[in-house]
């Protein structure tokens, strides 16, 4: 069985729906639909975890890497997400005062809400099809939802504008985590995802952590810092990076990470959605390291078995 941010009509939801039609169950927040997969509930739990205009999911990033549960990402799904303004039929636009929505659907139309209802309130809380839920209650004083057309039409919503996203091209981007376990096999087109938690008052301790995946041509494809709640002005880094953590150059890259910092979590190898390759840098394929691995052991034969040593 598997878990989902709920309830039904969610873009997680429809994200789910492109992974085929099994048994699900939804939950109302992110942690509880990743507490879940610790208890063992579910198998797994697909959760938003990044969006094109709003950047990372927070509540994901955080409680995805908890320091003594760290959970594993198997697979990636985007999709793209557009946002209508949803109504009880019979609602006109005069009387909508109270607006509710999930942070991040509210900011993807911030621009259009300023324009058009510059003067109602916008609870940010729950989900969008949470939201619609709520609009579909006239008790909960709410008047209109920001949500997907799905959703309006599941709870019985009018949809009174469409399309209403600042930015058309807008795609959020899901993943379906489960517990720590074997990555997924390497396709040759996947993304790792980890925290690298930095020495304290180290100067450069950022730049050291670029420079072991930058020396070995490990492109990033997201990088945010974190509060590690701990102490205020210590953070950690979240990072996703282009490749599979049996390609070598990743493999030397996430052991040179464990060098330098305090602590790093691996939170999984999984394949890319859009399915690009990335582009390895001269000396970075597999074969080269294999090569370089070869040619030291005639050098020195007593030079022990590396992760990815296929000899
Ligand atoms: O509320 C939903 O429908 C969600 O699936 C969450 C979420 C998000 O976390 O970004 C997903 C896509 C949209 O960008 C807005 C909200």
């Amino acid at each position: 069985m598997r878990g989902f941010f709920g309830p039904e009509g969610t873009f997680t939801h429809q994200a789910l729906l492109t992974l085929g039609n099994g048994p699900a169950v939804a939950f109302p927040t992110v942690a509880r639909a990743l507490d879940a997969v610790r208890s063992g509930d579910v198998s797994a739990s697909l959760v938003p975890i990044e969006n094109s205009i709003e950047g990372g999911v927070t509540a994901t990033l955080d409680y995805l890497a908890l320091l003594d549960s760290p959970l594993q990402i198997a697979k990636e799904v985007v999709i793209p997400v557009s946002f209508d303004l949803c109504v009880r039929p019979g609602t006109t636009f005069n009387d909508i005062k109270r607006i509710i929505s999930h942070p991040h659907a509210v900011a993807q139309v911030r621009g259009w809400l300023d324009a058009q209802l510059p003067d109602a309130v916008v609870v940010e809380r729950g989900s969008t099809a949470g939201a619609a839920q709520a609009v579909a209650d006239p008790t909960t004083g709410y008047d209109a939802a920001i949500c997907a057309k799905v959703a309006a039409d599941l709870y019985g919503l009018a949809s009174l504008a469409s399309n209403i996203s600042d930015n058309e091209q807008a795609a959020t981007r899901f993943v379906l985590v489960t517990k720590p376990g074997p990555s997924p096999k390497r396709t040759g087109y996947d993304k790792t995802t980890l925290v690298a938690y930095m020495r304290q008052d180290q100067p450069g301790a950022l730049l050291e952590i670029l420079q072991q995946l930058a020396s070995r041509g490990v492109n990033l494809c997201r990088v945010e810092s974190r509060p590690t709640k701990k102490i205020l002005g210590d953070y950690c880094f979240s990072i996703d990076a282009e490749g599979h953590v049996s390609d070598a150059r990743v493999a030397e890259a996430l052991m040179g990470l464990h060098r330098v910092c305090k602590r790093v979590v691996f939170l999984g190898s999984y394949p890319r959605a859009d399915g690009k390759e990335p582009k390895v840098p001269y000396g970075g394929r597999d074969s080269d390291y294999q090569a370089a691995l070869d040619w030291l052991r005639q050098v020195s034969p007593e030079i022990p078995r590396l992760p990815y040593d296929r000899t």
